[in-house]
């Protein structure tokens, strides 16, 4: 079993930075966390993104609410901020840092990969990750570099290869598509957009 992530801890998953904020985005994390999401993921990044000190600044403060509701804050791609902000764990692609140089870094801590193909998933060393992020599963505007849409067969495809493994589907997830994800085989749904422009954010989640 494992003892640093239960699989539904992945069941709604929000992840976000301030570039994906029109608001406060502390203000929508709490709002976010106070209808239920069940992990968040600080992903500081692309157009508008802050850097340096700015960066740590809002992930300390979102890690101080995180902590406050009981649940995991994970750091998407940046090894520097794990420690100084106390993160839970990690979460990495495949062009990141490797998943084996990771796991000596930071024996205790969840790692997370992204797997968007049979190649990829075939490559990597799952043993060593808690759970794998999939997509994108259906065409998102969120992320320029975003690959093609797999669909939701992908999702069938590694829970028919790896029966028990904790997968996150990601990509394109709205409350109209969600379900279909989970009854693909996915243990939760990662959303950026889902909630960040949500007219309804407690709303939103539940439908999630
Ligand atoms: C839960 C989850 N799944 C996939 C990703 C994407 O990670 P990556 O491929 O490294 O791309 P960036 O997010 O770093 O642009 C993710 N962040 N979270
Ligand atoms: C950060 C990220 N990674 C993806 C992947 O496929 O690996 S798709 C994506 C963006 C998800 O945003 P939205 O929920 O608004 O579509
Ligand atoms: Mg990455």
């Amino acid at each position: 079993m494992n003892t640093r992530f239960s699989s539904g801890q992945l069941r709604k998953y929000f992840i976000m930075g301030s570039q994906n904020c029109h608001h406060d985005p502390l203000q929508l994390l709490e709002s976010a966390l106070s209808a239920g999401i069940t992990s968040f993921q600080f992903r500081e990044k692309g157009e508008g993104s802050l850097t340096g000190n700015d960066k740590l600044v809002l992930g300390r403060k979102m890690r101080a609410i995180c902590a406050r509701y009981g649940v995991p804050f994970i750091v998407n791609d940046d090894i520097e901020l794990v420690e100084p902000l106390k993160a839970d764990g990690i979460h990495v692609g495949q062009n990141d840092v490797p998943i084996n140089e990771l796991r000596q870094l930071f024996p205790d801590k969840v790692i997370g990969l992204s797997v968007s193909n049979k190649n990829e998933l075939a490559n990597s060393p799952i043993q060593l990750t808690d759970y794998l992020g999939a997509g994108p599963v259906f065409n998102t505007t969120t992320k320029s570099d975003a690959k093609q849409a797999v669909g939701i067969e992908w999702i069938k495809a590694i829970r028919n290869e790896y029966p028990d493994l904790p997968i996150v589907g990601i990509g394109g997830i709205t409350i109209n598509n969600a379900a279909s994800v989970l009854e693909a085989g996915a243990n939760g749904v990662a959303v950026i957009s889902a909630i960040t422009k949500a007219k309804d954010i407690t709303e939103a989640v539940q439908y999630l």
